[in-house]
């Protein structure tokens, strides 16, 4: 599927911009089924962009955030990414909205994978919007190079729902959805910030093997447009 690049001149005019189009995006959604999800990325490049969303004047009462991904520790870990969503996003007026978790306190990351997929199973499909970031080894979600889970997690026919992931670039372990579960977002973004990060998506459209850099699944397979959403 095509990918577009918007580019700004700033992370802030980005994060404004984003916002925008997503709280359209999930107006829109409301509208015609009363509904709307989104799920949001960690790491350090989204904290703006969650800033400005949380002021947007939606219907977050009717509105279901998650995440992407996320790694297996309680939400009040420093490398929690439900930490920084409930600092960043779930203020403002965006605190009406509801959040499924994808950490869940089991015995096991697998059991919490299992637990994730059935409670995520109720937030509806598609989802409305997708963002997703991309690390400097070309990791996105936690479709990490190496992860003992990339090639069912990248499996189009994987079904939807949460998988564990383990890899050396990952620190703990983690777990995501599957590609399957994300591949088709009527609003499906790649939000990206820095040269670096614009350089090792160069080397993603490129040619190479998904398994090196498997963002390139999501450039080569999504089936919905992916909007790629750069700053310096
Ligand atoms: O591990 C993660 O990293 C990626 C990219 O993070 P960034 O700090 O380079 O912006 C992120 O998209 C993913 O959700 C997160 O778990």
């Amino acid at each position: 599927m095509a990918s577009t690049l918007h580019s700004f001149a700033s992370p802030a005019d980005l994060a404004d911009s984003l916002a925008d189009k997503v709280a359209h995006t999930l107006s829109t959604a409301i509208a015609a089924r009363g509904a709307a999800s989104i799920a949001v990325s960690g790491g350090s490049t989204p904290k703006a962009f969650f800033q400005a969303l949380s002021t947007r004047d939606i219907a977050w009462d009717k509105v279901t955030i998650t995440l992407v991904d996320e790694r297996f520790v309680p939400a009040d870990n420093t490398r929690s990414n439900h930490l920084l969503v409930d600092a960043n996003l779930l203020q403002d007026k965006a605190k009406a909205a509801r959040f499924v978790p994808l950490y869940q306190p089991a015995a096991s990351v697998e059991e919490a994978a299992r637990l994730a997929t059935k409670k995520s199973a109720e937030i509806g499909i598609p989802f409305d919007v997708v963002i997703l970031g991309m690390g400097g080894d070309g990791h996105t979600a936690s479709f990490f190079p190496g992860g003992n889970n990339l090639a069912e997690a990248l499996d189009a026919s994987t079904p939807r729902g949460v998988i564990t992931m383990e890899a050396e670039g990952a620190g703990e372990p983690r777990l995501t959805f599957t590609f399957s579960s994300l591949r088709d977002a009527a609003l499906l973004v790649l939000h990206i910030e820095g040269e670096g990060k614009k350089d090792v998506l160069a080397k993603a459209e490129g040619s190479g093997d998904e398994a090196d850099m498997p963002i390139r699944a999501v450039l080569r397979r999504a089936t919905s447009p992916v909007e790629i959403y750069w700053a310096p």
